[in-house]
């Protein structure tokens, strides 16, 4: 896992565990070996540490944070690599992330090529720097600098991370010779002022204001999140304690953060993102099928979906032909297009020379006939059967026989676009804002008016939305993506089952119909393009939206015309109503077999609509509250409400199951009959969380009493972790009939209040335990 070799004066310690090199038991392993190994050679004056392939270590092996952990830890790796009487130089390429930054940080000198790229994407997985980073990055780079990387997660550039002052030079050719090069010009150099745990954090006088400024915008931007809280606490100890007390701390919050259901639910997510690329299809997987080369580009319709598409391929840098029915239109698209590139430079998230040379790619166009040699076309004109029939017909006469056909439409049926190449033709629905969304796919979306409808305001509706980490509430997207689209999709809807909305419309398809919509539009509120939609923008097609009492009063009229007695609903019920109302369909998704596992649908959740990652995604959620529960929830939303929620066999058969055991998807874990519950004694809570684990990376989190009594099924560890004060020996017994296993817990004689967490190994097989958690009461509590 970690080559040694020795290169003239200099011993180069290659990390080797593809695909990226990452920090795994073995390596941790290997490299406090080959620093020991290096230290004892008299031949060797000097250190490298690098990568072997395509990367330095992008971080931590991701999979062992479900895992028992292993020594040697990350951190005293890296202690040995600092203490080293020889120095230590990192040599970095590809992506040097996480542990893998952190090691480069123990090292005395750190360089890399131009390409290279350098982050703490910890936050994005639930997590902290936790193997000194929180306290080293800041001395190296002060607190502004290190608080931004560590708490947006953002990857940074190796010319960035120069002029930040994290390496100390960029080279170009063999990365290996030059490194060897530069140890050799540091030899006999001074090392101690090259340690970073002896340094202070420069500007440490502002770090009082700097601190609580970060505070609060992580709390304002990432809404709901605990990781980016404490990752902001472990950097501002940089300042406030000397070095191992900032360490202690960083430890601390990392193991506590580590045992919460948010890491589980984002590490759940970063493994399903990269799952659910592994697609299968009747007719051919991932790793049969070979990709059709794409090089020239057309969109039709320069609305906000079609410039939006044109945007998110002139990016990508490849030439687009923009066509519309006449030069108003197409002009107007132009204009917009010139926008949203020159927005996006602003924002730092398309470089400057390929928005530049995007206006030497994009060609519009009045006339069909220009398309005939691209080999991608998207459709993206109004949602209208008729119309988009007439398109696709001029389509495949003028395209080339190869060229793919694919509409952005988010409900018609693709199959109706008659074409003489079926094969070739797609569905193909981006996201708004289609620049800016990672996800490009079909899914069902939930009536999200219902409740305004019967009471609720649709403000305090995406309020609570947005409290819970959705970036913008469900009527704001409304008024994002045009209620004129809405009503659109509606009359299309209602014409393809052969019937037409009126103004007494209360089912249409079975399904209850809201026409809440329809009165918006009809008084030309279309939503931002407008300036006025669900809200009142400050400008047509503004961002800055502002409740709007006309708004209220057309929901209030049309209660009234439909004699719908306005009533509360709670935020709660809110929630639920939105969430289980999307789980419910995504057990019909599965059971229908549109998808074929609960990843498909969480990844569309997190990329689509941008739902909190710390929730893992609807179906992991569900998991999380139990299907039971999510289950009954339904069913008397169903019996309570006029909501014709399609009733879920598959959800019905897992949630009302009598056994207690609720398997769900393997990859959602959980397998537990427990008689967990919370319980009070006289000095407040005593948490217990018992985790019980179907495999290493998919823990669930279970909350129990300090006295635990019942049986769990348990296949390679039962994880217990205690908020707790005072001293007390707690120990827990497992029993499976034939045999026992009795573990103490360690001893707790710390006054404050800290998590403590205590890994049992009990096999490899799964069984039935009769698990009985004991000990003294009195100084247990909170
Ligand atoms: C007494 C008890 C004491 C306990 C001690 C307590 C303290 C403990 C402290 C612990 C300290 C640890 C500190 C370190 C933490 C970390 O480092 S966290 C990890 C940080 N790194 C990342 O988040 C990087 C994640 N990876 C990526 O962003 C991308 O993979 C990439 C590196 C940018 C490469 O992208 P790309 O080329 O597109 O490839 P992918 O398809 O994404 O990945 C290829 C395969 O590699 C797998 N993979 C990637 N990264 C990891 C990883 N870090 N660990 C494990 N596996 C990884 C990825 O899943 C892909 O595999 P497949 O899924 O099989 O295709």
């Amino acid at each position: 896992m970690v080559d040694y070799s020795v290169k003239g004066q200099v011993a180069l310690l290659e990390v080797n565990n593809p695909p990226v090199n990452a920090l795994s038991t073995a390596v941790r392993t290997g490299l406090r070996d080959g620093i020991a190994k290096a230290s004892k050679d008299p031949k060797v004056k000097a250190i490298i540490i690098c990568g072997k392939g395509q990367t330095f270590p992008a971080g931590a092996d991701i999979r062992e944070f479900g895992q028992p952990p292993r020594a040697p830890w990350l951190i005293e790796v890296g202690d040995s690599i600092e203490a080293s009487l020889k120095p230590v130089v990192a040599a970095i390429h590809g992506t040097c992330l996480g542990g893998g930054l952190e090691v480069s940080l123990f090292c005395h000198y750190r360089i890399a090529v131009k390409s290279a790229r350098v982050g703490f994407p910890e936050v994005n997985l639930g997590l902290l720097p936790g193997a000194a980073g929180t306290q080293r990055l800041p001395r190296l780079v002060g607190l502004p600098v290190a608080l931004d990387m560590i708490t947006s997660g953002r990857h940074v550039t190796a010319l960035d991370a120069k002029k930040y002052g994290i390496l100390d030079e960029l080279v170009a050719g063999d990365l290996i010779n030059a490194a060897i090069k530069y140890a050799m010009s540091v030899v006999g150099k001074p090392l101690m002022e090259r340690r970073l745990r002896y340094k202070q954090v420069p500007g440490a006088d502002k770090a009082r204001e700097v601190c609580e400024a970060a505070m609060a915008q992580v709390k304002r931007k990432y809404k709901g999140y605990e990781a980016p809280v404490e990752c902001v606490r472990a950097v501002r100890a940089s300042v406030d304690l000397p070095y191992a007390d900032g360490i202690r701390m960083e430890s601390e919050l990392f193991k506590q953060l580590n045992a919460s259901g948010q890491a589980r639910a984002q590490q759940y997510a970063f493994f399903a993102e990269r799952t659910v690329s592994r697609w299968s299809m009747p007719n051919g997987s991932y790793r049969t099928a070979k990709a059709l080369p794409v090089k020239t580009t057309a969109v039709l319709g320069a609305g906000t979906m079609g410039t939006g598409i044109a945007v998110c391929l002139l990016s990508a840098g490849l030439p687009v032909i923009l066509l519309e029915q006449n030069e108003k239109l197409l002009q107007n698209g132009l204009r917009t297009i010139k926008a949203l590139m020159e927005g996006s430079v602003k924002l730092g998230k398309v470089p400057m020379e390929v928005a530049q040379k995007a206006t030497t790619l994009l060609k519009p166009t009045l006339n069909y006939e220009d398309l005939k040699d691209v080999d991608l076309v998207i459709e993206a004109v109004f949602e209208n059967l008729k119309l988009k029939r007439e398109v696709f017909g001029k389509l495949d006469k003028i395209c080339k026989p190869s060229a793919l056909l694919c509409s952005n439409t988010s409900t018609l049926d693709i199959d109706l676009a008659a074409t003489s190449r079926p094969d070739k033709v797609a569905g193909m629905h981006f996201f708004a804002p289609a620049y800016h969304m990672r996800l490009l796919e079909n899914i069902y979306g939930t009536k999200t008016s219902f409740m305004v409808e019967e009471g609720a305001n649709p403000y305090e509706i995406d309020q609570i939305m947005e409290d819970l980490g959705m970036p913008m509430g469900p009527f704001k997207v409304r008024d994002l993506s045009g209620i004129d689209i809405g009503w659109r999709i509606t009359q299309e809807v209602a014409k393809s089952l052969g019937t037409t909305i009126t103004k007494e419309t209360k089912y249409l398809g079975g399904e209850r119909y809201c026409g809440i919509g329809d009165d918006l539009y009809e008084k030309g509120r279309h939503g931002r393009k407008t300036g006025l939609g669900f809200y009142k923008y400050e400008k047509k097609g503004g961002k800055i939206s502002t409740p709007d009492p006309d708004a209220l009063d057309i929901i209030e009229a049309y209660r009234q015309r439909r004699g719908i007695v306005k009533c509360k609903i709670s935020s709660q019920e809110v929630i639920e109503r939105q969430m289980y109302s999307s789980i419910n369909e995504g057990f019909k998704i599965l059971e229908e077999g549109i998808c074929t596992r609960p990843e498909d649908i969480d990844i569309s959740w997190l990329y689509g609509f941008t739902f909190p990652k710390y929730l893992g995604g609807p179906m992991f959620y569900a998991s999380r509250i139990g299907l039971q529960k999510v289950y009954e929830r339904i069913c008397y939303y169903h019996e309570n409400f006029p909501l014709k929620q399609r009733d879920c066999k598959d959800l019905r058969r897992r949630g009302s199951s009598t056994s207690g055991v609720y398997t769900m998807y393997p990859a959602l874990g959980v397998v537990i009959n427990s008689y967990c519950d919370m319980t009070t004694d006289g000095g407040g809570w005593t948490w217990v969380f018992w985790e019980v684990a179907v495999d290493a990376a998919t823990r669930c989190c279970w909350r129990s009493p300090p006295f635990f009594y019942g049986y769990v099924e348990v296949y390679g560890y039962v994880e217990v972790c205690r908020l707790c004060r005072g001293n007390d020996n707690l120990h827990l017994l497992l029993s499976n009939g034939e045999s026992e296993m009795r573990f103490d817990m360690e001893d707790f004689n710390n006054n404050t209040r800290y998590l403590q967490y205590t890994t049992f190994t009990v096999g490899n097989e799964t069984s039935r335990y009769l698990a009985t958690l004991s000990g003294p009461s009195g100084n247990v509590g909170t």
